[in-house]
């Protein structure tokens, strides 16, 4: 589907694992999307590539689909997708605000918490959503992804207040327009549900797998993890409690373990940017829930050392 001036009905910002990912199976589906990469020598390497090296269930194919960048883009922006890591969103949406429309639908799907407060800021009349996935996705190459694992993407208000403005319906309508098969999305009642949970399994995960070097499964083996999950999982339902955000939480230690031990031979989305020398999302994941944690007068020790230390790999990475 394409709107009046035929344009794509989706402008996806970020074409890495997860972007390219809803751009071939919408491509596939016959409905028209846009790629928006960083700059126009990301453009001239994407078109040398002759498009996205796609592969699901072992079958690889070569898909142009239409791409741009901030100097190309040459129409109004109504839907974005925005697949970029979280602390690179606002540069990101900063490098293409002239297109934008002012009443856009804008969608979150990334990990963290927090900036959909600042994407809100810079678009106050937007509708500002976030989605939340257990599809998996990686980059073989720059432009080759692969679908590694098949899931489910909820969305929906981008925000962990139970109160929200956001109506059902409209999340619906965009959940449906985003549901490329075989990609599943569907809108939450409870978003603030859903986000709240899985920034706490992040927290209690990515932050320990790099600290001990290691897969997600091996945290269930190792004495000195597993002693950093349950402190972890303290902290947070400490917080919960003070946010009355509890109920979201019920048997979060559980969870966590159940979610490393499914995910045994994952190497962490925080692990991998560590080792391939990139910035972490850290700062909205443990960095978000220290600072709700300081604004509420408690402080986190044990997802505060893990911050730190993140920070400090972090910046060791970089020499
Ligand atoms: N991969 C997965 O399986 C899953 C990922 N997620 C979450 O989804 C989000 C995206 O992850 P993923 O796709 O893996 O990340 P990637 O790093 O693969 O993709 C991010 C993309 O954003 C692009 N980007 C960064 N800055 C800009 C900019 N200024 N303008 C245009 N493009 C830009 C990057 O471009 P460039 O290549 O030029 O740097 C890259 O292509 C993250 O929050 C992640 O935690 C959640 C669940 C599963
Ligand atoms: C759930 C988990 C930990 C799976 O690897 C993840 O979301 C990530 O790596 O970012």
């Amino acid at each position: 589907m394409t709107n009046k001036a035929n344009n794509p009905a989706w402008s996806i910002l970020g074409a890495g694992a997860i972007g390219s990912l809803w751009a071939c199976y919408a491509q596939n589906n016959g409905q028209a999307v846009e790629l928006i990469l960083r700059d126009q020598a990301s453009l001239a390497a994407y078109q040398a590539h002759g498009g996205i090296s796609f592969s699901s269930e072992q079958q690889t194919q070569l898909l142009n689909i239409s791409a741009c960048c901030p100097e190309t883009l040459a129409h109004p922006i109504q839907q974005l997708l925005i697949t970029t890591k979280a602390q690179q969103t606002i540069a990101a949406l900063q490098s293409i605000k002239a297109h934008i429309h002012p009443k856009a639908h804008l969608v979150l799907l990334q990990n963290g918490l927090g900036i959909t407060e600042q994407v809100q800021a810079h678009f106050p009349q937007a509708l500002v959503l976030q989605a939340s996935t257990t599809e998996g996705a990686y980059r073989s190459s720059r432009f080759a992804v692969v679908h590694a694992g098949r899931g489910q993407t909820l969305i929906g208000a981008a925000s962990i207040e139970p109160r929200t403005n956001t109506s059902l319906a409209q999340s619906t309508a965009i959940a449906e327009s985003l549901s490329f098969a075989p990609l599943q999305v569907a809108a939450s009642e409870n978003m603030a549900a859903v986000l709240w949970r899985k920034l706490a399994i992040n927290c209690a995960i990515n932050p320990l797998t790099v600290l001990h070097r290691c897969r997600n499964g091996e945290l269930l083996s190792n004495p000195a993890a597993l002693t950093h999950i349950s402190q972890v999982v303290d902290e947070i339902l400490q917080l919960s409690k003070q946010l009355h955000l509890d109920q979201y939480v019920e048997g979060l230690q559980q969870q966590v373990l159940d979610v490393a031990r499914n995910t045994a031979n994952n190497r962490s989305s925080m692990l991998q940017d560590i080792e391939s020398g990139r910035e972490t999302e850290i700062d909205a994941i443990t960095g978000y829930l220290c600072r709700l944690a300081a604004k509420q007068g408690l402080t986190l020790p044990t997802n505060q050392f893990l911050y730190d230390e993140i920070q400090r790999i972090t910046a060791l990475n970089r020499r």
